[in-house]
């Protein structure tokens, strides 16, 4: 069945129950799915418990586990907060606008014989409730939150669900595998252990400032976003001195 037209969900939940449903059918169309979620409008009372940022890096919040079909997640991004640039593990990548605006920068995937910049297929501004589409036979892409002002949150739906992905490094399209966690499931903050990451390569974004630069230092990388030390727990707020 078509579900465009005859159904508009009227709430969060509404809309994971018609998810629900249209995921549990063999084949799904993405275009419905993408119209379904941006026919939500965003209500902050629905969603806001699910909402919980971060000072250094947006955070990726599990909302719905979509019968193993699909994962649904509500991300948050303080000012200036950006994600590298990264694919989507082969998976369908649904975002959708619930508050702000997100800035996404397309980009092809890098040549394996080229070792220089990564070249850029577009941007564009996201506004409030729009839903963009993509994938790894479109592209890469790199969002963040343009306003030094505003945050902004975002909801993400990913099928089949997936745990780690690739980020790449604009200058030379050299790619590193990354492994993605969650700052709260179901509304409650993950345990530290269970978002501990065991990789210690640092991962800066080059147009990273010096404050910034001297802040992630406390964050272990090679996750997804980089998350804390646990050494950071007892010895926090390093940037005082920097
Ligand atoms: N795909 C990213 C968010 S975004 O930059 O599209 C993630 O799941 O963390
Ligand atoms: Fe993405």
């Amino acid at each position: 069945m078509d579900h465009t037209e005859v159904l508009k969900p009227q709430t969060l939940d509404d809309l994971i129950q018609i998810l629900h449903e249209i995921f549990d059918s063999d084949k799904v169309n993405t275009e419905e799915v993408q119209n379904i979620m941006e026919s939500y409008e965003s209500n902050p009372l629905e969603w806001g418990k699910y909402a919980k940022f971060d000072q250094y890096r947006y955070t990726r919040n599990l909302v719905d586990e979509g019968n193993g079909k699909f994962n649904l997640m509500i991300l948050c991004w303080g000012e200036g907060h950006g994600s590298s640039i990264h694919d989507h593990t082969d998976s369908h990548c649904f975002l959708k606008i619930l508050q702000g605006n997100l800035k996404e920068t397309m980009y092809e995937w890098p040549q394996k014989k080229n070792n220089g910049e990564m070249a850029k297929k577009s941007e564009g501004v996201l506004k409030l409730n729009q839903c963009a589409y993509i994938n790894d036979s479109i592209g890469l892409h790199r969002v963040e939150n343009p306003s030094h002002t505003e945050t902004a949150v975002s909801l993400h739906l990913y099928s089949p669900p997936f745990d780690q992905c690739h980020t790449f490094d604009q200058r030379t399209g050299h790619k590193n595998v990354v492994k993605m966690t969650f700052w709260s499931k179901h509304g409650e903050r993950t345990p530290f252990r269970e978002s501990k990451c065991i990789f210690v390569t640092p991962l800066f974004r080059q147009n990273d400032k010096p404050q910034v630069m001297r802040n992630l230092f406390r964050y272990q990388a090679g996750c997804w976003p980089p998350c804390i030390l646990e050494q950071d727990i007892h010895t926090p707020m390093m940037e005082k001195n920097g």
